[in-house]
């Protein structure tokens, strides 16, 4: 999916967050969006995916040529927030049940699959509400990284990972990238996306 945004600004009473933001994010391509805590980064994904109206300017997208609406937007994008919470009751299996009975998976996975890539095989009966909170990151990237969508956005992705964990986002990042969507991720830590990321940088939209 291609996002153009056109003179595109958001505030919060009367503190502009960013503005005249022109940009085309294109298929294939990955984004990471940088500056500093509280300058933006998060807002700037919020209105992207729609779920914030921008103060200024517009969000146009495009799907397979044809322009989408934006309330049709949702039902092609994933998400993986540190703000978005899982299912706590859930054990991590119905977790997955649950979603992926709502979304489609991505490269024809099963949940036995999936389970084992993010090597929480183990896990599967445990209630959400006892796992760890990297354990939990890796279910929120789990669940961004294999639904079917065009646009995957990721904020604060490697938050709580340890060694292998990063490793492991990093690879499947990688995979990612091979699928032809669109990724835009928040972060401030270059380690968290690919060198060749086209980086925006929120500070220069102030
Ligand atoms: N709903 C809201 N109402 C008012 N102000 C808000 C709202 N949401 C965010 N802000 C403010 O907008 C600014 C940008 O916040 P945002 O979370 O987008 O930054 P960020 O770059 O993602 O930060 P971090 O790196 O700490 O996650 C902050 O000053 C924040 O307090």
């Amino acid at each position: 999916m291609t996002i153009i945004t056109e003179g595109l600004g958001k505030r919060f009473n009367r503190e502009w967050i960013f503005r005249n933001l022109d940009i085309a994010f294109i298929p294939g391509a990955i984004y990471a969006i940088t500056g500093p805590n509280g300058s933006g980064k998060s807002t700037l994904l919020q209105v992207l995916w729609g779920q914030m109206p921008p103060s200024k300017g517009v969000v146009t997208y495009t799907r397979a040529g044809a322009p989408l609406p934006g309330e049709d937007v949702y039902s092609h994008v994933s998400i993986a927030t540190p703000y978005m919470d899982l299912i706590e009751e859930f054990t991590l299996e119905e977790q997955l049940q649950f979603h992926f009975s709502l979304k489609k998976a991505r490269y024809d996975l099963t949940l036995a699959d999936m389970l084992e890539r993010m090597y929480l095989a183990d896990a599967r009966n445990k209630v959400i509400g006892n796992f760890s909170s990297g354990m939990r990151q890796r279910v929120k990237l789990a669940l961004a990284f294999y639904t079917q969508a065009d646009l995957v956005f990721l904020d604060e992705p490697g938050t709580n990972l340890d060694h292998r964990a990063f490793t492991w986002y990093l690879d499947g990042l990688r995979q990612l990238l091979t699928t032809g969507c669109t990724v835009l991720l928040a972060s401030n830590e270059p380690s968290e996306y690919p060198a060749e990321a086209h980086k925006v940088d929120i500070m220069r939209y102030k």
